[in-house]
């Protein structure tokens, strides 16, 4: 596997009695990439994010994931074999997943500290508590925390190792504007500082606000891999360009020209145009139409 390549799937398959999950998936991800993985519920990308993360077996396919099958790295660590491979690998990856954050009656600062002293070469649990937002709740008990909170006490606890490559399930769940805005500066400050990321999300515009590249994955075969602003050409995508008539009535034209229609409404109204709006589809329209719901 060359040193530039974080993930390498070829083949992958995973089906669950006679459903599918996964059917024939290669994927690449590179080292300092962000990568998101976006699709519909049930369309497989819990089950391909846990075979990567070693927590799923596979029924087909090869998988690396820093250079190491993550199979074979969880076997590894349930023989509990100290020094070995899946221990050291483990520690390399972070795993955000889909709502834990609440530990008793332990404070956050206590569940930071409590799980820094698993890795090897951990970060400051104060400054990582402080990163994700919550050093005003440090000594507030996490059964307190509002869901929101509780999501950012998942993102500490997945960067508190340092890791190589994170993955990120739904990170932003339930938080509100201020705080996803706050969460993806923090993403983007851990992939300038080269960690490899790994997303699943809902919303398209965190996929094009942090991914470098999309994956649309569908009814468990992966549909498209592109740039954001690259996804189902979308660059060559017509733009509409709409304007209300003298009589208030709507009219729209879509066109590949739109500044050249936009000067000759304007001469044609001699002046400003009511109403004039330019658009070109968005990462929304092209992915509900890639997934088949237009
Ligand atoms: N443990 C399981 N046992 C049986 N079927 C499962 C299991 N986990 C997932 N599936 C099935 O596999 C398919 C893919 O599910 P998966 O959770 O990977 O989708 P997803 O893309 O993550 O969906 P969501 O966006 O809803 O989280 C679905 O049809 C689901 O019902």
């Amino acid at each position: 596997m060359s040193d530039d390549v974080a993930i390498r799937v070829r083949g992958l398959r995973k089906a669950y009695g006679d459903n599918v999950a996964v059917a024939d998936l290669d994927l690449d991800v590179h080292r300092g990439e962000v990568f998101a993985l976006l699709g519909p519920n049930g369309a497989g990308k819990t089950t391909t994010v846990e075979i990567l993360e070693g927590y799923r077996h596979r029924d087909a396919g090869e998988v690396q994931v820093l250079g190491i099958d993550p199979g074979a790295a969880a076997r590894g660590s349930a023989a509990r074999t100290v020094g070995n491979a899946g221990r050291d690998w483990r520690s390399r990856v972070g795993i955000v997943l889909q709502g834990t954050g609440e530990f008793d009656e332990l404070t956050v600062a206590e569940v930071v500290h409590h799980f820094a002293g698993f890795y090897p070469d951990a970060d400051d649990p104060d400054k990582v508590i402080a990163r994700v937002g919550l050093a005003g709740k440090a000594r507030a008990r996490t059964h307190t925390l509002s869901g929101g909170q509780k999501r950012r006490l998942d993102v500490a606890l997945g960067i508190i190792g340092r890791p190589e490559l994170l993955f990120l399930d739904e990170p932003t769940t339930g938080f509100d504007p201020e705080a996803r805005r706050e969460f993806w500066e923090l993403i983007r400050d851990l992939a300038a500082a080269g960690t490899t990321i790994v997303l699943t999300t809902h919303y398209l515009d965190e996929a094009e606000a942090l991914a470098d590249r999309v994956g649309v994955i569908a009814a468990g075969r992966l549909v498209e891999v592109a740039p954001p602003n690259r996804l189902g050409n979308r660059q060559e995508a017509l733009a509409t360009v709409s304007w209300r008539t003298p009589e208030g009535k709507l009219e729209s034209e879509r066109s590949a020209t739109p500044t050249a229609l936009v000067t000759e409404l304007a001469a044609r109204f001699a002046g400003e145009v009511p109403g004039l709006t330019v658009t070109r589809p968005t990462l929304e329209d092209i992915y509900l139409q890639m997934i088949g719901h237009r």
